[in-house]
């Protein structure tokens, strides 16, 4: 196993190291018993062989069942501690892939494919679970079953014993050709995995846009392909592991014929005791199994070597937004904002989708942003609160460089409603209360009447306590954003970012909601395809290629007869038409 892995290893099974001794002492003490039956049998058989008395018979079967016990007892105990081991550490990474998760910005998420991020957090930490589990347990029993074993089998009959271990080199040597096929099979099957996941993730999530398009037909056969990979791969995997086990059990079972064979002359001319013939015979017994398991021990150990990587891989990725050690808090905020100089290029996109962007707005103003598909727009929404990672000194809020500020003050303040509304699948008083979850239900009520859905949730069949999304009733489009509304209006941020977030909801109830909005003095970031909308800001911004190529007054940005102008007058074109 590579240096790093068993660094990690060594760091998962930190916590958990007194387990780990006592369990470890446990095997010792098992294997010490082990030894030590076979050797009172010896001495039963050699004894009674010529002195049988009852009293004799009695201590030997006492002494046998009494050793054989503790010995039962003390491994069910080694086991459990060992194994719980596993599940502790399952849980642990569990845990840390979560939090880590979470500490990710969008963009992340937008490189890495969710089904596989769910099968390294899930499947790969399961194949960690059974290293540290089983095969920890496994290749410390081996170590300690040859380490007290062998000296004494090596005392009965040396050469005998030499004789017996001649097929115990070939049997490592196997094991050693074996690996690295194990191993590249066994990261075969894991990607071959993540391939389906993904798919059958992206499928479900996209299951409308796939019959509209009538394209099932299409992606059943992408699924069949992909799930073929992982068949071949599985396959491949499953010939390795039945050529290795077996060759190993029948190699360690060949140890037992050569006993047979070459110590049958010696107990026949006296040079061996019975005793220590049936001793050899036990001891050689208690070998095979660990070895015979070795080959099973091996593979769990190579999945969990790839597992330990796949998912060190997500937690080697720093969070790229990260709240600086010296942050400052935001105390309270008037909702002034200014930036400047702004840029920001996406990885591996050759334009910067913004380009030096510089703006002020006032506390309390409302700003509308306008502009062409892909003018840059919603990075301009994200990049406020810094859900993308922006560098210091191009984002202020109340004249703070936001990237000194406390992440937590400034989403608080920043209230943030993307186009795309994602609710989770709970209450809908759950979903508004999101953000300020000690918010009492009259709050709630409240900011639902102020995104205009208080009257379509109150007819919902349980009302506020209706379920929504995965689990519950199907909102429409128009309904879900404004909920995602009610829920930014609930924080009573000072500062309100809508990103397109009032594209699906009818042109009078969208004005209403501005109207309210208006009055309330806060500072108003609205981006929207709605020039109506955009007219009833105090200013508005207009953007073109990461550029704000444009601003001033819905009158005086008309009367100059620009780009503002041009999108203006095509949308009242379209209205004339339609
Ligand atoms: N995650 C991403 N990775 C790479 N490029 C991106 C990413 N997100 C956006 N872009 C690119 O950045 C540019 C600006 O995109 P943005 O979404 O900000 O435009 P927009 O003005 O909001 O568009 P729309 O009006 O359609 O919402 C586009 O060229 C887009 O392709």
């Amino acid at each position: 196993m590579a240096r790093a892995s068993f660094a990690h290893l060594y760091s998962y099974l930190r916590p958990h190291r007194g387990r780990l001794f006592l369990g470890i002492f446990s095997l010792f003490v098992t294997n010490g018993l082990g030894v030590v039956i076979p050797w009172l049998i010896k001495g039963a058989i050699d004894d009674l062989g010529h002195n049988l008395r009852y009293q004799g018979v009695l201590f030997y079967a006492l002494a046998i069942l009494a050793l054989a016990t503790v010995m039962g007892l003390i491994r069910v105990w080694s086991r459990v501690l060992l194994f719980s081991i596993g599940r502790r550490v399952e849980f642990d990474l569990k845990e840390k892939i979560f939090s880590h998760l979470l500490r990710m910005s969008p963009t992340y998420f937008a490189q890495n494919p969710v089904g596989d991020l769910i099968n390294r957090a899930t499947s790969d930490v399961e194949n960690v679970r059974r290293l540290l589990g089983f095969a920890i347990l496994s290749i410390i029993n081996t170590l300690f079953a040859y380490l007290l074993t062998l000296p004494v089998m090596l005392s009965l009959d040396w050469s005998l014993t030499l004789l017996c271990l001649l097929v115990y080199p070939l049997m490592f040597g196997a094991v050693w050709l074996f690996s690295d096929r194990l191993r590249n099979e066994q990261i075969a099957v894991q990607q071959g995995l993540d391939r389906l996941s993904s798919l059958i993730q992206e499928d479900m999530g996209g299951i409308s846009l796939i019959k509209v398009y009538a394209q099932e037909d299409n992606e059943r056969r992408a699924f069949d392909t992909k799930n073929d990979e992982l068949l071949r791969a599985n396959l491949s995997l499953a010939l390795s592991r039945n050529i290795i086990f077996p060759l190993l059990g029948g190699l360690a079972s060949g140890s037992l014929l050569v006993l047979l064979w070459a110590g049958g002359p010696r107990l026949a001319e006296g040079s061996l005791s019975l005793g220590a013939f049936a001793a050899l015979a036990i001891y050689i017994e208690r070998l095979v199994f660990p070895t015979a398991l070795l080959g099973f021990t091996i593979t769990t150990y190579q999945r969990g070597q790839v597992s330990i990587d796949r998912v060190e891989s997500i937690l080697s990725v720093p969070p790229t937004i990260v709240e600086a050690p010296d942050a400052v808090p935001l105390g309270h905020s008037e909702g002034a904002i200014a930036v400047r100089n702004l840029s920001y290029r996406f990885t591996g996109s050759e334009r910067p989708a913004l380009d030096r962007v510089t703006f002020e707005v006032a506390a309390g103003e409302s700003v509308a942003i306008v502009g062409t598909i892909g003018s840059g727009k919603s990075t301009l929404a994200n990049a406020l609160p810094r859900l993308l990672e922006i560098e210091p000194g191009q984002v202020f809020l109340d004249g703070i460089d936001v990237v000194s500020l406390k992440l937590n003050d400034l989403r608080q303040a920043i209230a943030y409603v993307p186009q795309e509304s994602f609710l989770f699948s709970t209450s809908v008083a759950e979903n508004i209360r999101y953000g300020r979850p000690t918010a009492t239900d009259a709050e709630v009520v409240a900011a639902a009447r102020q995104a205009r859905i208080h009257e379509e949730i109150d007819i919902f069949p349980r009302g506020y306590q209706t379920l929504v999304g995965e689990r519950g009733i199907t909102l429409s489009g128009g309904q879900r954003q404004r909920v995602a509304l009610a829920r930014a209006f609930l924080m009573d941020a000072p500062v309100l970012v809508l990103d397109d977030a009032l594209s699906s909801v009818d042109n009078q109830t969208a004005e209403e909601i501005l109207d309210r909005l208006e009055d309330q003095q806060r500072t108003l970031i609205l981006i929207t395809h709605r020039l109506s909308a955009a007219a009833a800001c105090d200013r508005v911004l207009v953007m073109e290629r990461g550029q704000i190529v444009e601003g001033g007054s819905h009158t005086e940005l008309l009367r100059r007869g620009g780009a503002y102008r041009q999108l203006w007058d095509q949308q009242e074109l379209e209205k004339a038409v339609s």
